[in-house]
């Protein structure tokens, strides 16, 4: 631009108007063939698969496969540079400088031919060509004055200026192709038919108005842009965070079930080691430490404890086999349980001996209880209707006596009932002095 583009699929540009113009005084209609570069429209040219083209200057080569028209347009050449870069009168004043100019234009094949010295960069379009001056891969680039100052409007590029001529101005022709050369006399004719006035109006269309609206248009593509960019990272900032929380709520609840779990082996724990596997009942570690450790306070009411002993077990065992023993210790456990007092404290001593911590219980409460016991233990039946019989011994706490005296007391006192022949309940009366 200004000279022409393609947008949303229509050519623009001077040369559109020039075309339409041209088309209307020969009464025909033209096609679009878009093209991507100038390049590739020369390409298109030589192999036919178009017919015309606007705009072009003659050079040799081009003239080997097009025709020419008149000139309808002239338009001077620049050099621009960046700001810091002197100005420079012309080609001959460039030295060791890299220019930048757009491969397949007629300046391209004119610095070739006329000044071979100067380095050039080739670039596929004339905005490109700027861009390159201004990114510093070229100290120079050469072209239309027009299409210049529309792009660097276009793109503001404040920091480059206009730092010289550019050689011969360009003169604009129509170029056919030879299969459709016998139009040239009447576009030829049609060229002259433009008015001084159709001439301004067209540059003046295309050189200022709609550069402003390219800008304004650029502007808000990249201001579209931007706020794509931010909306886009926005959600992809939201997703993270969305499965960020999603897996940490996992977490949390894997680590819930894992606390749950502890807590249960906790508890497991626990009862396993306060508890006697076989009978369920407390086991004696229990008992060792919440009852015997604790010495009785004065203000507390009387406390008795009754051992007992199953009546040679080791018979029972003997003669129906140890699975049989095992079953009478939970029968006999049960027959305990259902005996005792809720506030009474029942637990294994172990083998076939059980302790029972009787609460807010004199002497003579105990021993109501062991006759209980004995009573039941007479009553029911046991695995193999084995009769089964306990000796018991059976101590009250004395004020300010230890729990392990009067626990030895009423072991003592178990001893006497074995030794008076089982099946009996035995009383430890005091203690020593
Ligand atoms: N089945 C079984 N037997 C046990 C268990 N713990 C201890 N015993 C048995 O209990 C028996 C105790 O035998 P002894 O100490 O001689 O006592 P006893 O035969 O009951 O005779 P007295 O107590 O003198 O009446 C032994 O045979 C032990 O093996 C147990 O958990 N299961």
């Amino acid at each position: 631009m200004p000279y022409e583009a393609i947008e949303n699929g229509q050519h623009v540009g001077m040369s559109s108007e020039y075309l339409a113009l041209v088309a209307k005084r020969l009464g025909i209609e033209l096609a679009l063939e878009p093209t991507s570069s100038w390049r590739e429209t020369l390409e298109k040219l030589k192999q036919g698969e178009c017919h015309l083209s606007p705009m072009l200057n003659r050079t040799d080569e081009r003239n080997q496969y097009l025709t020419f028209s008149q000139v309808y347009f002239y338009a001077p050449n620049v050099m621009v540079a960046r700001k810091d870069q002197p100005f420079l009168q012309s080609f001959e004043h460039i030295g060791p400088r890299v220019m930048a100019v757009a491969a397949g234009y007629r300046l391209h094949e004119y610095l070739r031919n006329h000044y071979p010295n100067i380095k050039t960069l080739a670039v596929s379009t004339e905005r490109d060509g700027l861009q390159a001056v201004a990114d510093g891969q070229a100290d120079l680039f050469v072209g239309s004055l027009y299409s210049i100052n529309a792009y660097i409007q276009q793109d503001a590029l404040h920091d480059l200026k206009i730092s010289g001529w550019g050689g011969p101005q360009d003169e604009l022709r129509i170029g056919l192709s030879h299969e459709v050369a016998e139009l040239l006399p009447a576009i030829n004719q049609a060229l002259l038919t433009i008015s001084e006035e159709q001439h301004l109006q067209i540059q003046n269309h295309w050189n200022n108005l709609r550069i402003v609206e390219n800008s304004n248009r650029r502007l808000a593509w990249q201001i579209g842009l931007v706020t794509l960019t931010v909306i886009l990272l926005l959600s992809l900032w939201n997703l993270w965070i969305r499965r960020y929380n999603l897996k940490l709520a996992e977490q949390n609840q894997l680590l819930e079930a894992l606390r749950h779990e502890l807590e249960q082996k906790n508890a497991e724990l626990t009862y396993l080691s306060s508890h006697d596997p076989l009978t369920k009942l407390h086991n004696r570690h229990y008992f060792d430490h919440s009852v015997l450790q604790d010495n009785r306070n004065p203000e507390q009411l009387s406390r008795s404890l009754i051992l007992l002993d199953i009546d040679h077990f080791k018979t029972v065992n003997d003669t129906h086999g140890h699975h049989i023993g095992d079953r009478i210790l939970r029968e006999l456990a049960d027959v305990l349980r259902q005996c005792v007092r809720e506030h009474d404290l029942v637990a294994r001593w172990g083998g076939e001996e059980f302790i029972i911590l009787c609460h807010n219980a004199a002497l003579q409460d105990a021993v109501a209880l062991a006759r209980r016991i004995a009573d039941t233990l007479e009553e029911t039946r046991f695995s193999l209707d084995l009769p089964i019989s306990c000796s018991f011994g059976i101590a009250e706490l004395e004020t300010m006596e230890p729990m392990q005296q009067c626990f030895e007391r009423a072991d003592q006192a178990l001893y006497n009932a074995k030794a008076q022949g089982r099946n009996r309940i035995c009383i430890s009366e005091e203690s020593p002095p």
